[in-house]
């Protein structure tokens, strides 16, 4: 087991007492991540792209020193040796396994993209180790037949379309239920069991039409996830309930399908060539919202930090202060939003986002431990019924803080 627990500062004077998650329990959902995700992701690069020699010792090194050395610092001549030196908080030096989770892995993508050579000169130089496996997903017959659907939706009440271009961006976090909607989903409302809390309406609240709202959307995973992303955003855009839309990336790969810039347009390039008209629309609106600025696309590098948003910089602060709301998508927007600890459920969810300085929805799958903010009968059902619902992606949430700034 670790040794020291160390507490990463804190937004507010509260005491933080929840444990940080660590690696160093056999058998938990971050150990299985060391012990048996990362190596078969390793496995999966030196399949997917022909490194060479070089390559692949870097590779083998990077997996030995996850087994059983101690953390490395980067290359003293990296273009971000600083920032990580920054960014560190005493875990270089130490065990994979023994440092805060969302620290480590962050950092383990970055050393990935060293081993293939993404940063330096060379034939690897900005080569995205994970292109194979997006564009693999991205042209497959499942993201037409999803597309498909939107035809559907243009029949439908905007409400109703909004409610289920909602749904669609959720569950896209589980990157295989994108746009499945059924006939019956669409405009039916009810409540949805697999969602654990459910603040849609709280959003919706604070987006009225006609209202000149900014809305902020901070992108998880490329393809099937951000394609659901990207029409929400037109939805927003055209039924007037945003004026602006800033959607926000990933300056370089990460956790695999994590979204660049560069899926940005693979993805509008996808929806442009897509055989159903709706989608095909969605795509070209998209394609002049670029180019006249009412969608932008952003890749601040705090978005590749191993730190929670509570420590963001000031001026990623202010661009979030300036949104009418903040949509966060996915697990690991999650986790970095309420820190990556093991809060009781009932912990309020507006307690732990009362650092973010404006108002923030979390959009994402349930596939980590951390959570916050369920009501005691859901945390009972949820326990009783002995499934993994924190960790397998059965189980969804949207959480809504509408007030935002209040730790000043
Ligand atoms: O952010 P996402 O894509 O929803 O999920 C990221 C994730 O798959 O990666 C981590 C484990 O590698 C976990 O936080 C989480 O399950």
């Amino acid at each position: 087991m670790g040794g020291e627990v160390k507490a990463v500062p804190a937004p507010d004077d509260a005491p933080v007492d929840a444990p940080v998650i660590r690696s160093d329990e056999p058998g938990s959902f971050a150990w299985e991540v060391w012990a048996k995700r990362h190596p078969a992701l390793v496995q999966r690069l030196r399949d997917a792209s022909p490194y060479g020699p070089d390559g692949h010792r870097a590779l083998d090194a990077l997996l030995a020193e996850l087994a059983d050395g101690v953390i490395e610092p980067l290359p003293a001549g990296a273009h971000d040796h600083e920032r990580w030196r920054a960014w560190d908080r005493g875990h270089l030096g130490t065990s994979w396994f023994a440092a805060p989770f969302l620290w480590a892995e962050s950092y383990f993508y970055r050393r990935l993209l060293d081993a293939v050579g993404y940063f330096a000169p060379g034939p690897w130089q900005g080569v995205d180790p994970f292109a194979p496996f997006k564009h693999a997903e991205l042209a497959g017959p499942a993201v037409d037949d999803a597309l498909a659907v939107l035809d559907r939706l243009e029949e439908a009440d905007p409400a109703a379309r909004g409610a289920a271009l909602l749904r669609a961006a959720l569950w896209g976090n589980r990157a295989d239920l994108g746009f499945r909607i059924t006939a019956g989903d669409v405009g039916a409302g009810g409540a949805d069991p697999a969602l654990v809390a459910d603040d849609s309406a709280l959003l919706w609240s604070l987006l009225p039409e006609g209202r000149p709202a900014e809305v902020h959307l901070v992108a998880d995973n490329a393809g099937p996830e951000l394609i659901p992303d990207l029409v929400l955003l037109d939805h927003l855009l055209r039924s007037g309930r945003a004026r602006r839309a800033v959607l926000h990336v990933k300056p370089h790969p990460y956790y695999v399908s994590d979204a660049t810039m560069a899926d940005v347009a693979d993805a509008l390039r996808r929806l442009r060539r897509a055989p159903g008209r709706s989608a095909a629309e969605t795509g070209d609106r998209l394609w002049r919202a670029m180019a006249g600025g009412e969608l932008e696309v952003r890749a601040h590098p705090f978005f590749c930090a191993p730190l929670p948003y509570a420590e963001m910089p000031g001026d990623l602060r202010a661009e979030f202060a300036a949104a009418t709301v903040t949509v966060m998508k996915g697990d690991l927007n999650y986790r970095r939003l309420v820190d990556d600890r093991h809060w009781p459920a009932t912990t309020p969810f507006t307690e732990r986002t009362a650092h973010f300085p404006g108002p923030v929805a979390a959009l994402r799958t349930l596939k980590s431990d951390v959570i916050t903010g369920l009501d005691e009968a859901t945390v009972t059902t949820l326990e009783s019924g002995g499934l993994p619902w924190r960790t397998s992606g059965t189980h969804a949430l949207v959480q809504v803080d509408a007030r935002g700034g209040r730790d000043g």
